[in-house]
């Protein structure tokens, strides 16, 4: 589903070079829950950036669902990323002026269908998140867990295959976090696969394997037993 091969990703600005990705190899298959654990600063956002065709990788090549991103322009990389990925993030990027369900339609208005369809495809990924009674709260009034939960719906309404979150539950407190990860793994157990940045170590043995990341490099567990 996603295959990268050889990945490195350079950063320049005026006065220094980071080296934040080095020869990536990574492989992730359909249905798959994938961990993904290291230090601040290793490379796992400019990682999942690279995956979800926010970002190019400086060399190396990126393959998603068999076909290879070399050759593709901004906007063809642009109208496969919102097709194929949903996206989640640890401070959630709710649009606090937006009612939950407008914020959940907000990914459909890049594609074709009336409102009619966006409004019943965005009730329809609230109340698989559990928020159908709140589609007009705004949100502010909710919950952290439930902030997230809505970032859930908005991030599943286009029917995406991956879902991409970057330390979903890094705000919140330990039983909003599980509920979080529980409709994380409902969501994979119904098919999507799910590459997802995480800190705790408990969330990440609920997956389906752990990746880890040191100094830009994966860490094989033959890394690992050699250490
Ligand atoms: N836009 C940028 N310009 C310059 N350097 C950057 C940029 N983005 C990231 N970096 C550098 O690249 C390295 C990897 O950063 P990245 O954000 O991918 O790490 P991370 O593992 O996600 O960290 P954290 O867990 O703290 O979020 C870091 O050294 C960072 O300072």
């Amino acid at each position: 589903m996603i295959k990268l091969n050889k990945v490195s990703k350079t950063y320049r600005t005026d006065k220094v070079e980071t080296l934040a990705l080095r020869d990536i190899d990574l492989h992730v298959r359909e249905g798959e829950f994938v961990a993904m654990m290291g230090p601040s600063g290793c490379g796992k956002s400019t990682l999942l950036n690279i995956i979800g065709l926010l970002d190019r990788p400086g060399q190396g090549s990126v393959e998603i669902g068999g076909v290879s991103m070399k050759g593709h322009g901004d906007r063809q990389l642009a109208a496969l990323r919102n097709r194929t990925f949903g996206f989640i993030f640890q401070s959630f990027h709710l649009i606090p002026d937006l009612r939950v369900i407008d914020n959940v339609e907000l990914p459909l208005l890049y594609r074709s269908g009336g409102g009619a369809e966006r409004r019943r495809l965005a009730r329809e990924a609230l109340e698989k998140v559990g928020l159908g009674a709140r589609m007009d709260h705004y949100p502010n009034q909710l919950s952290g867990g439930q902030q997230q939960r809505v970032a859930i719906a908005r991030a599943i309404v286009g029917q995406p295959k991956i879902l991409l979150a970057d330390e979903p539950t890094g705000n919140l407190d330990s039983k909003m976090g599980e509920e979080v990860m529980d409709i994380l793994l409902k969501l994979n157990g119904e098919g999507t696969t799910v590459v997802m940045v995480t800190h705790d170590e408990q969330e990440a043995r609920r997956t389906n394997r752990i990746v880890r990341v040191f100094d830009g490099q994966l860490v094989t567990p033959e890394h690992l037993h050699a250490a």
